[in-house]
């Protein structure tokens, strides 16, 4: 937390020459470079190394209609938990009467605690919790548990996974109000006491979302990169470890995201507390996160099947999918620990469960592959 101390006082402080700090930071190693030489990087190099985090279970589900079970909800965790990923966002500890399908995440997180998914890595489990009802609510499930996972200070083991709690902040007021029923200033007071109780009682760790930072829904594309700044910088100093920026309408183009970035890093925001959170609603999806990848970002938020689309974000579809940032990302040599063929079928899987298209433009490009290659092989035995 003293890392970020006063730093949005010095931010503030530094506004009137806002437009000139955005300079590029100094450029650290290119992906590109890395890709170029791969007998100069083992695999385990951490310039090569990309963390993904998969939304699909909370963002890729909030949004359907239809009820989806919760045997349904903990097999999708269980498959995904199978192919490297790591970082899971489960559920979301919201009121039922604004986002009913979130409704049974005590039980998910009951159930990730009492039995956690066979995995040969440990995991992480991310809960939304927008306030301390919220908080309150996912506290009585972990004081029923409190051996059964890891804290912050302590690495997650396979059968003692860690816990994280997501808050989510917005760049617009339009949007906060809209999304929390509230303006940013009182969402950042409740996040405030939200992060504060995560850290004081189970010493976990908090990601705070900041939601339309590249387009706004109500307010159109100037999103201010400064106030975007302004509001991450906020969160870090009330002790938030990590910003995800979301790009919650897709409404994010290349230069843009380049601009909020500079923007981030000249406030003093380092990359390596910066996720990135894409919708791919216009198609960016890829592009924005090449831009991002190349200012030295390496966590990205993805969502199998391209599941998702937020409740209070009309017209935007879903998160970039898993399935095409992890191809995406080993075409440019970097590693995502993530097995490929793995999370193309259980994108397969989720959308025929719950009766959706697979928007996942990689998924369907191997599952039309290993179609051709069995009739081929069909062909061939007959
Ligand atoms: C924040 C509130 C609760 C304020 O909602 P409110 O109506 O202003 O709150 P309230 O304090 O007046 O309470 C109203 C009722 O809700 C209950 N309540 C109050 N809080 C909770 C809680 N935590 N859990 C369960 N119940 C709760 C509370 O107890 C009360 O119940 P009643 O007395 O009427 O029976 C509401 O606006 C809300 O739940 N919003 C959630 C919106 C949401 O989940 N949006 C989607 C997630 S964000 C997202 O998807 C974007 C992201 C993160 O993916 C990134 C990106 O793409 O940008």
């Amino acid at each position: 937390m003293a890392r970020y101390a006063l730093l949005s006082r010095r931010f503030a402080a530094a506004r009137p020459s806002w437009v000139k700090a955005c300079l590029p930071p100094p450029r650290t190693r290119s992906f590109a470079t890395a890709a170029d030489q791969p007998q100069e990087q083992p695999s385990s190099s951490p310039d090569r190394r990309v963390k993904l985090v998969e939304v699909g279970p909370r963002d890729g589900l909030q949004n359907e209609k239809r009820p989806i079970s919760l045997a349904t909800k903990l097999d999708l965790i269980d498959r995904l938990a199978k192919t490297g990923l790591t970082s899971i966002e489960a559920g979301s500890f919201v009121s039922p009467k604004w986002v009913p399908q979130m409704d049974n995440s005590s039980e998910i997180l009951q159930h990730l605690l009492q039995t956690p998914p066979s995995s040969p890595h440990p995991l992480t489990f991310s809960f939304l919790a927008p306030n301390l009802k919220g908080l309150t609510n996912a506290f009585t499930i972990l004081s029923q548990h409190p051996n059964r996972f890891a804290s912050e200070d302590a690495a997650p083991t396979p059968d003692k996974p860690a816990l994280e709690i997501a808050v989510f902040a917005a760049a617009t007021e339009s949007f906060s109000r809209k999304n929390l029923n509230c303006d940013i200033a009182t969402s950042l007071a409740r996040f405030r006491e939200v992060i504060q109780a995560a850290k004081d009682t189970h010493a976990l760790r908090v990601r705070a979302y900041i939601s339309v930072v590249l387009g706004c829904p109500f307010e159109g594309y100037d999103v201010d990169p400064h106030r975007v700044a302004q509001v991450a910088t906020e969160l870090l100093e009330m002790g938030a470890d990590e910003i995800a920026l979301g790009d919650t309408t897709g409404m994010g183009t290349a230069p843009r995201t380049k601009e909020l970035l500079n923007c981030l890093s000249a406030a003093g925001v380092r990359n390596e507390d910066v996720a990135m959170h894409f919708h791919d609603t216009y198609g960016q999806a890829l592009v924005n996160t090449a831009v991002a990848l190349e200012h030295g970002i390496r966590t990205f938020d993805c969502s199998v099947g391209g599941l998702g689309g937020c409740p209070y974000s009309p017209g935007a579809t879903g998160n970039v999918a898993t399935e095409d940032v992890v191809y995406f990302m080993e075409t440019l040599g970097m590693d995502t620990g993530v097995d490929l063929d793995a999370v193309v079928d259980v994108g397969d899987w989720i959308t025929k469960e719950i009766g959706k298209e697979n928007a996942s433009t990689v998924g369907k490009a191997v599952l039309g592959a290993r179609k051709r290659a069995e009739a081929e092989a069909a062909g061939a035995q007959a």
